[in-house]
């Protein structure tokens, strides 16, 4: 479970250019709730996403992951719970490296502890039947360096990693604004099932509304930094795809 009690979240204090990206906000997620946030521009979703992170901390409220207060912790030390993946696929792995290697510092990432990780030849069977679960066939080109993939099969290695550092949460900040149409849907019907197949909880800022409409079990309309609309599962199955247009004209 994610508690965020009256989070508030002020740039530049007491400066001319003060913005209150968040404000007094209360929010809690399920464990295995899949929640895709939408908003304009500058509502406060990315923010909301880095605080939960921890890679910004609040001016104001508390924040808890498992009834553990975390309000102060940085996002290296979230990252046993949170994993996370990014807009652009060119920040989630690293190009000179293989992508066996990419999956090597992944796991050393969070399991900084045992150097000898990922060094076995079972770290390298794990990871290849992880990869196949992809359906890409890139389970056959371990040895191949991240640079040479697509932007859709980077982002979709870059899923699996976050999953098989046995995180719970995923925070996924508009994981195919940088895609085609086509590895746009590939990468969000891998997501899909990599929540559903691991028991993740995950939270998806998105900007394309049929996405927004399909996937997750609870939809939230951010606006001036505070959630405007919040709707359950059974809500949300009344809303039509025009309804969401609708909130943006
Ligand atoms: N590091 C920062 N310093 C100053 N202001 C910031 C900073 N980060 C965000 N802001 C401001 O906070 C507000 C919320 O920004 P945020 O990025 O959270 O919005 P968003 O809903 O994610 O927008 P977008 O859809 O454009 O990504 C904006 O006015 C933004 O300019």
């Amino acid at each position: 479970m994610i508690k965020l009690s009256n989070i508030s979240k002020t740039f530049n204090t007491g400066k001319p250019n003060e913005v209150k990206a968040v404000q007094n906000l209360n929010l809690e997620i399920a464990p295995q709730d899949y929640v895709v946030i939408v908003g304009a521009n500058g509502s406060g979703k990315s923010t909301l996403l880095n605080l939960i992170a921890g890679s910004l901390l609040p001016s104001a409220g508390t924040i808890e992951i498992d009834g553990q207060l975390v309000t102060r912790l940085k996002d290296f030390e979230r990252s046993k719970w949170i994993a996370r993946v990014f807009q652009n696929p060119l920040s989630g792995t690293a190009p000179d490296l293989t992508i066996l290697d990419n999956f090597r510092l992944a796991a050393l990432r969070t399991q900084s502890k045992d150097l000898l990780i990922g060094t076995t030849a079972q770290f390298k069977a794990d990871v290849k039947d992880k990869v196949a679960l992809l359906g890409m066939g890139l389970e056959n080109k371990l040895d191949q360096d991240m640079g040479t993939l697509s932007g859709g099969q980077r982002q979709a290695l870059t899923l699996m990693m976050s999953v098989m550092d046995e995180c719970k949460i995923l925070l996924l900040d508009e994981p195919t604004a940088a895609l085609d149409p086509r590895s746009a849907d590939l990468v969000m019907k891998t997501a899909d099932r990599l929540i559903k197949d691991f028991k993740l909880t995950a939270i998806l800022i998105t900007h394309n509304l049929k996405d927004a409409h399909y996937y997750g079990n609870r939809l939230i309309l951010m606006r001036e930094g505070q959630i405007f609309k919040d709707y359950s599962c059974e809500s949300k199955l009344s809303l039509t795809q025009n309804d969401l247009f609708s909130w943006f004209s």
